[in-house]
């Protein structure tokens, strides 16, 4: 590659880039995070974000960039000290320059205001003691008395201790571990993800491109090896101690919220770093997990419950903030910036408050975003159109409910309103469990405008009222594929049922929505339309509830998973234990499972080697009478994962192998074999109902000490 192209590509790269930071930065009201503030000095907060990308190599913003920087250790590295007292000066100017217009509301100079403005509310607002935590109290107690028992009741030499804090987003982890640290006077030394970018100077540039120097490109130090010299050198030093800052303690503690990519691709790198820290360990570690949309959490790929039982790992999980302390902090936000800005500052009224809270799912980093946004004066403005409006079409549909029904108006406005979301409030996901509950459960509401047309006679029996769900919004929130979403209706739809020609009928829709995803080149495409086929379908199809008056509660129903998971497991199971043990016929997998093995299973005297033989009994014969009932079903979880279905089917090794728990299996192929078959899920092993067969040949070998074994002659019929 030439200099010149180089040069080219880098500045597209970075043209690139800048262009992708101003996107966000329009954004990143909504999605400010503390850490931007934690983790960026907050002496400089006087904008919300820096445009740190302009002039990347004119001096001024790389200046600032890597003053930004924060070493490993949690120090502003040591040329940037000047940048860094600087920042603290200025924020403690800052600082004094706010309290007397916290002791005389009302009076401001506009140069304060617009100061204050530009602060992010989560930061001014953030809790500073465990009272003013919107974290529900045992929680707090819990991580206190961790925190206690390993920081100050600690045994010398005891080794290292893991804290692993999981739950939702925004729910308030940091907050509290920020909070019990400090009353506990304890450190905390965090590690953040290098950024390469920000260790690339300016000299690198030129030695990147300097003919007389071999070419080095950026730095290439990997992550986990950064990682765990972070881990080393924090275990074993404390931290520096800048001019300005309170004297240290001795206690402290490691805090990991931003795991290093890479342990997401070899958690087991992960692990065995943990191992040694262990073991060599001075001070507990934190980790804090958030858990993903989809409602799965990462903790469950990076600390299985095997490493989470041999690091002797705690788990503090927490839920998400409840509506009424979310309320109590954004009222006491409100009334605050009310009373501060003397009226110039509109905060919303209560019923914006409300939607605020249910908008952010517990969040209450978003809620309190979006409390600021919404108090935008601008934004205000609209917020109120919008809310007249809405307040107009719910006094309407009341009036008329008061004159039909009037017990479901509470419940149905709600669901109503889950709909219309707050807005700047955050995507919420819906929980398979609840996704499929509206598809199932659906609700339809009696039609309140009578003057809307009905259907000509001869389609008379397609008319329904209003559905109160949208079900292409409850698919798309509960993040999974269509196929696999139409999978779990597939399997639980019958019990919703009361009629047979209601079921023939959803079964057609569930064939039809099977249809459209059949041709691969188009099934991208029309993944979205399956699932809305399926869903639409089998909602239409039930005409026993087909008018909100007809409408009659079915009962708790238990959910399940489809069997399609655990068979195509079984499969992929089969799949690698056939490539292992039948190396040599040197065949595609489809052909070794549908040819292969069926031939072998007919020759009275196939293979030497007893593994195969086991294996071709059980899986090159299909002896309906071996599983006389059907497969026991699982319960549905209220957090059950996705699992992916694009994987590629010809090589399920190369396939994300999670099973129906989240964790991370180890892929059965000849070590597989050593195990004693602890992979298979519970329905198979607990019940019986589907031997343990395949992907043990050890224990398959264990069976034929004991019995003769019998290959049974072919028989034509
Ligand atoms: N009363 C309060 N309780 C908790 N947090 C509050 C409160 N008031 C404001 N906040 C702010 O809300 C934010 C809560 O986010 P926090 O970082 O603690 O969430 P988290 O659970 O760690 O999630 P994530 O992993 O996404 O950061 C913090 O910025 C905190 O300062």
């Amino acid at each position: 590659m030439s200099v010149v192209d180089s040069t080219i590509k880098l500045q597209l790269v970075f043209g690139l880039l800048k262009n992708v930071y101003c996107g966000w930065e329009s954004t990143k009201l909504i999605m400010s995070k503390s850490s931007l503030s934690r983790k960026v000095a907050s002496g400089k907060l006087t904008n919300w974000v820096q445009p740190s990308f302009d002039d990347l190599f004119g001096g001024a913003s790389l200046k600032s960039l890597t003053s930004k920087k924060r070493t490993n250790s949690g120090e502003p590295k040591g040329n940037d000290r000047s940048s860094a007292l600087d920042a603290s000066s200025k924020l403690q100017a800052t600082k004094r320059t706010k309290a007397p217009f916290c002791e005389q509301p009302g009076h401001f100079t506009k140069e304060y205001l617009d100061l204050d403005q530009d602060v992010p509310w989560v930061d001014k607002y953030k809790p500073e003691s465990q009272a003013e935590l919107a974290v529900h109290k045992k929680k707090i107690e819990e991580v206190e008395n961790w925190l206690s028992m390993e920081v100050h009741q600690r045994q010398p030499k005891k080794g290292g201790s893991i804290l692993l804090m999981t739950g939702p987003s925004g729910c308030g982890k940091t907050a509290t571990i920020q909070v019990l640290t400090k009353e506990l006077g304890v450190q905390i030394q965090e590690w953040s993800n290098p950024v390469s970018l920000s260790e690339f100077k300016k000299d690198d540039y030129k030695n990147v491109f300097d003919p007389e120097s071999r070419f080095r490109g950026f730095t290439s130090e990997s992550q986990s090896a950064v990682f765990q010299e972070f881990l080393l050198r924090a275990n074993k030093y404390n931290k520096l101690q800048m001019s300005g800052e309170a004297k240290h303690t001795s206690k402290k503690v490691i805090l990991i919220e931003e795991v290093p990519n890479q342990f997401y691709r070899q958690p087991a790198s992960l692990h065995d770093i943990l191992r040694r820290f262990i073991r060599t360990g001075r001070c507990p570690l934190i980790f804090i997990i958030s858990d993903s949309l989809s409602g799965d959490s990462n903790q469950w790929l990076l600390f299985p419950k095997d490493i989470q039982e041999e690091l002797n790992v705690s788990n503090i999980s927490f839920n998400p903030v409840a509506p009424t302390s979310m309320m109590k902090v954004l009222s006491r936000i409100a009334a605050q910036e009310t009373s501060r800005s003397g009226g110039k500052v509109s905060v919303p009224d209560k019923d914006s408050l409300d939607r605020l809270c249910s908008g952010s799912s517990g969040d209450i980093r978003s809620a309190i975003n979006s409390l600021q946004f919404s108090s935008l004066k601008d934004y205000a403005l609209e917020n109120s159109l919008l809310s007249s409006k809405k307040g107009k079409a719910s006094s309407k549909a009341s009036k008329t409910s008061t004159r039909g029904r009037n017990k479901d108006k509470s419940s149905k406005t709600s669901e109503r309103q889950e709909g219309l979301q707050a807005i700047g409030g955050k995507d919420v996901s819906l929980f398979l469990f609840r996704a499929l509950g509206k598809i199932l459960h659906f609700k339809r509401e009696p039609r309140i405008e009578p003057e809307l047309p009905h259907l000509p006679d001869r389609l008379s029996e397609h008319e329904r009222d209003p559905l109160l769900v949208d079900p292409e919004m409850v698919t798309e929130k509960c993040h999974m594929s269509g196929e696999l979403f139409n999978m779990y209706l597939h399997q639980n739809y019958l019990e919703f049922f009361t009629n047979i020609e209601d079921v023939v009928r959803a079964s057609e829709y569930l064939s039809d929505a099977d249809f459209l995803t059949t041709e691969w080149s188009s099934r991208s495409a029309l993944r979205e339309y399956s699932a809305s086929v399926a869903a639409r379908g089998m909602i239409h199809s039930n005409k026993a509830r087909a008018f909100a008056s007809s409408q009659t509660g079915v009962g708790f129903k238990p959910l399940h998973k489809p069997q399609w998971l655990l068979i195509n497991k079984k499969y992929r199971e089969n799949c690698l234990v056939a490539k292992s043990l039948f190396v040599s016929f040197c065949m595609p997998l489809a052909c070794l499972q549908t040819q292969l093995l069926p031939y072998l299973a007919l020759l009275t005297n196939p293979m030497r080697n007893q593994a195969q033989i086991a294996f071709i009994q059980d899986v090159g014969r299909l002896p309906l009478k071996k599983y006389p009932r059907r497969l026991k079903l699982e319960a549905l979880t209220d957090k059950d994962p996705v699992v992916d279905l694009d994987s590629d089917e010809d090589d399920p090794a190369a396939s994300a192998y999670a099973n129906p728990k989240g964790e991370q299996s180890q892929a059965p192929g000849l070590e597989g074999l050593q195990s004693d078959g602890g992979s298979l899920p519970s329905s198979q092993t607990a019940g019986g109902d589907l031997p343990g067969s395949q992907p043990q040949p050890t224990a398959a070998q264990a069976i034929m000490k004991e019995e003769e074994l019998v290959i049974e002659d072919y028989d034509s019929d």
